[in-house]
Order: structure tokens, then sequence, then C-alpha cells
């Protein structure tokens, strides 16, 4: 029987602009993704924010979704959002560190991302923590992400990037090289 679970949780930051968050969601199991993608929803919503949905095959391909966004979007924080359940193989530690360790690294770039993709043993275990009124682990990933944007509004965004700069940065820019674009 899963336990209950039991922490502390930062109540959310409050925002004088709404801040637009994209959902990345790998419907690998579509009922279990549903609910995390609810809870991550819900949560935004509370904060006054707006959201997109986008669905990736996998995982796995979540982090390079995340990235194409990131560099060509003007979202102000990403949710990732899948669940992986562990099979027969060692294919489970690819698709778990791998794709937790590309938005870590995403992260320290800058990217303001919350991570709700589950990694667990069985479909028991997803449940309730996909669960929006269980431990709405959907809803806990959006809460990180909106911190994190909170975050960059309050310092600013340090452009001390540690590895590339944001596209739309780099246009911007551009642009402001040449000066201002006659309207
Ligand atoms: N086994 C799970 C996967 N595997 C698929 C990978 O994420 C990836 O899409 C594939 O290797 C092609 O690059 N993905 C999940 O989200 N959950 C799983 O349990
Ligand atoms: C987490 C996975 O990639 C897993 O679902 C794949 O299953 P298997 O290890 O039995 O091939």
């Amino acid at each position: 029987m899963a336990q209950a679970e039991t922490h502390y949780t930062l109540p959310l930051p409050e925002f004088d602009r709404p801040a637009k968050l994209l959902i990345v969601v790998a419907p690998y199991y579509k009922d279990i993704a549903d609910q995390l993608v609810a809870g991550a929803k819900a949560e935004i919503e509370k904060a006054g924010g707006s959201h997109e949905v986008i669905e990736v095959p996998g995982a796995l391909e979540v982090p390079t979704a995340i990235r194409i966004a990131y560099r060509q979007s003007n979202f102000d924080g990403f949710v990732a959002l899948g669940c992986v359940i562990r099979g027969e193989t060692t294919h489970y530690e690819t698709v778990c560190n791998d794709s937790s360790r590309a938005l870590q690294l995403l992260g320290l770039d800058g990217a303001c991302i919350g991570n709700g993709i589950l990694t667990v043993e069985n479909r028991e275990q997803a449940v309730v923590r996909a669960e929006a009124a269980g431990q709405n682990k959907g809803g806990g990933a959006a809460a990180a992400a909106l911190h994190l944007i909170a975050l960059t509004r309050r310092f600013g965004n340090g452009n001390k990037s540690i590895g590339f700069k944001p596209l739309r940065d780099e246009i911007q820019l551009a642009g402001d090289a040449e000066g201002p674009a006659s309207a």
C-alpha cells in the first residue's frame, strides 16, 4: 500500500503579470499523463498563469522539446510530465537518468523547468503519484516552475549562460544592434 506523502510545500509565488508556461507531456501511459496534466494546469491557473500543452512520444523526448521551445519561443517556464515504469531491461535507467539529467542541464542554463516525470516500479505507484487529488506530482512540477519564474523575474535574467544562449535573445540582440525596427 502506498504511504501517504508528507513534506513541506512552499506557498505559490505571487506574480504582477501572468506567467506563461508550456506543459510538455509524454503520454506513454495516457491515463497517468492525463492526471499529471490536470494537476499542472490547475496549479498554473491557481497562480493566475496561462498554459499550452504539447505531446512527445516518450520521456526521452521531453528535454529536447523543451530546449526547442526555450530557444524559439517566449514561454516563461516549462513543466515536464510523463511516466517511466520499469520493464525487464536496463532501458528504464537510461530513460530515467537521461531525461532527468537533460532537464537539469537545461535548468542550469536558465530554463525554468519543473520535472514531473514519474519514475516508478509499477502502475500502482504511478497512479497514486499522478492523481491530482492524490500526491499530485503534476501540480508539484508546475509549482516548481512557477517558483523559478518568480526567481528569474526577481533577480533578472542573468544572461550568464553556461551553454547556449536562447535563440530569441540572439534575435533580439541582433535587432537591438540594428537599431529599432521601423514600424
Ligand atoms: N519505457 C518508457 C519510455 N520509453 C520510450 C522513450 O522515452 C523514447 O520515447 C524512445 O526510446 C524513443 O526515443 N518512455 C516513457 O515515457 N515511459 C516509459 O516507461
Ligand atoms: C522504461 C522502459 O523503457 C521500459 O518500459 C522498457 O521495457 P523493457 O525494459 O521490458 O524493454
